[in-house]
């Protein structure tokens, strides 16, 4: 038995969700390019979850389920106040996710029907999450989520307080879109793997948060944020980035597991951060990307990856930098939540084994002589 270090390469499951094919991305076999310049985010979940797109109707009744379930318990909201003021956000999400499972009559329910009524619960409730989490640590009120036909609209709404303008609404909307699904990334593995125990979808979502947290993953988004503030301006760029590389340091927003000539989804938020700045008329965050991605495909040949732009859209649209990873959790919960009905659907326990390299043959020894 050899490992293969991080599972590079392996195949671990069937799925006929998204593929990655010779560096292209397709959500149900239609390619992302197509997707993110036609689809909304509430077609793409939809996609996800029943494998066709919806025609009107269908489109209208997901968005009603979506707009029913938004609103959170109150207990979750009245235990989200008592998170200590500078709570890690995902740490938050994570809790609350965990404990939305508290107070659903139906979380053990396995039935097929169930479980869909909770994709689509979990889909409706993270966005609301979120946006209490970050009103209640500066002292402000939840705002309830609205009748809306669009998950990014209530989101900024929830958060913002009054109606946010149809750029805000569009460029959300995308990015939702671009993150919906990724084939067997970390935190979907994970939730894939917390489910196939037979335990319910609110362990698996918990799971998938937690995965996507760390920085490798999903909180790279953030941590790009907090490069850009660093170098600060664009005359700083070029010495900051040599330095880091010189210093073998990684450059968060680069490289990728699977694509090794680029992420297709890159360049749909490259262009969106490009006209944020033009429409905000500050190009700084754009300016210092490009520049930093000359340098770093130019020195390593790596590109960016999905994390690497959506940190300027969305510092662009305003949002704090420590929700970028929850509203990367906004739009996978889709396509979580369409993997663990996959699972469901085809389900064997996900046990993989462990070359073993440690000590042999070792012999016990009484405590008082050793
Ligand atoms: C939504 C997402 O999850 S997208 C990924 C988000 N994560 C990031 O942006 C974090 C930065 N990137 C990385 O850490 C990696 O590229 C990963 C985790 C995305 C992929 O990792 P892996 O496939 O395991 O590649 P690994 O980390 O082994 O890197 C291979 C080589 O490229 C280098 N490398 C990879 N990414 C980077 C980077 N961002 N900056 C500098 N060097 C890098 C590594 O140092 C390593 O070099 P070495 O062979 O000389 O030791
Ligand atoms: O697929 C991966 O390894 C990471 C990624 O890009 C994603 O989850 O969107």
């Amino acid at each position: 038995m050899t490992a293969t270090k991080g599972l590079e390469g392996i195949v671990a499951t069937t799925s006929s969700i998204s593929s990655i094919i010779d560096g292209v991305l397709t959500y149900r076999g239609f390619d992302i390019d197509d997707l993110a310049e036609n689809a909304t985010f509430e077609e793409v979940a939809y996609l996800l979850w029943y494998g066709k797109l919806p025609n009107r109707s269908e489109l209208a009744q997901l968005v009603k389920d979506l707009n029913q379930y938004a609103a959170v318990p109150s207990q979750v909201i009245d235990q989200i106040r008592t998170y200590p003021k500078d709570t890690n956000s995902m740490a938050a999400l994570r809790t609350a996710v965990s404990s939305l499972a508290l107070y659903d009559e139906e979380a053990n329910d396995m039935s097929p029907e169930s479980n869909l009524r909770k994709a689509i619960k979990l889909q409706a409730q993270i966005p609301t999450i979120i946006a209490a989490f970050a009103r209640i640590r500066e002292g402000k009120e939840p705002i309830a989520p609205k009748q809306s036909e669009s998950v990014a609209e209530n989101f900024l709404y929830m958060l913002i307080g009054k109606d946010p303008d149809k750029v805000a609404i569009e460029a959300l909307d995308k990015a939702l879109v671009l993150h919906a699904d990724h084939e067997l990334n970390a935190s979907t593995f994970a939730a894939r793997v917390t489910v196939a125990t037979l335990s319910d979808i609110y362990s698996g979502v918990t799971s998938a948060i937690g995965a996507l947290k760390g920085p490798l993953h999903g909180g790279a988004n953030e941590a790009v944020m907090a490069m850009l503030e660093d170098i600060g301006t664009f005359e700083n760029a070029e010495s900051y980035v040599n330095a880091k590389l010189a210093n073998k340091e990684k450059i968060m927003g680069f490289g990728h597991r699977v694509y090794k000539n680029g992420d297709p989804r890159a360049k749909h938020l490259q262009k969106m951060s490009e006209q944020l700045g033009k429409i905000t008329g500050n190009m700084n965050w754009y300016n210092m990307s490009i520049k930093i991605e000359e340098i770093v495909t130019g020195q390593k040949g790596l590109k960016p990856n999905v994390d690497f732009y959506s940190a300027s859209v969305y510092t662009s649209l305003e949002i704090p930098r420590d929700l970028f990873t929850p509203i990367f959790a906004v739009s996978r919960a889709s396509g979580w939540t369409a993997h663990i009905l996959e699972q469901f659907e085809n389900n064997r326990l996900i046990r993989p084994r462990a070359e073993y390299t440690g000590l042999s043959n070792q012999k016990y020894t009484p405590i008082d002589n050793r």
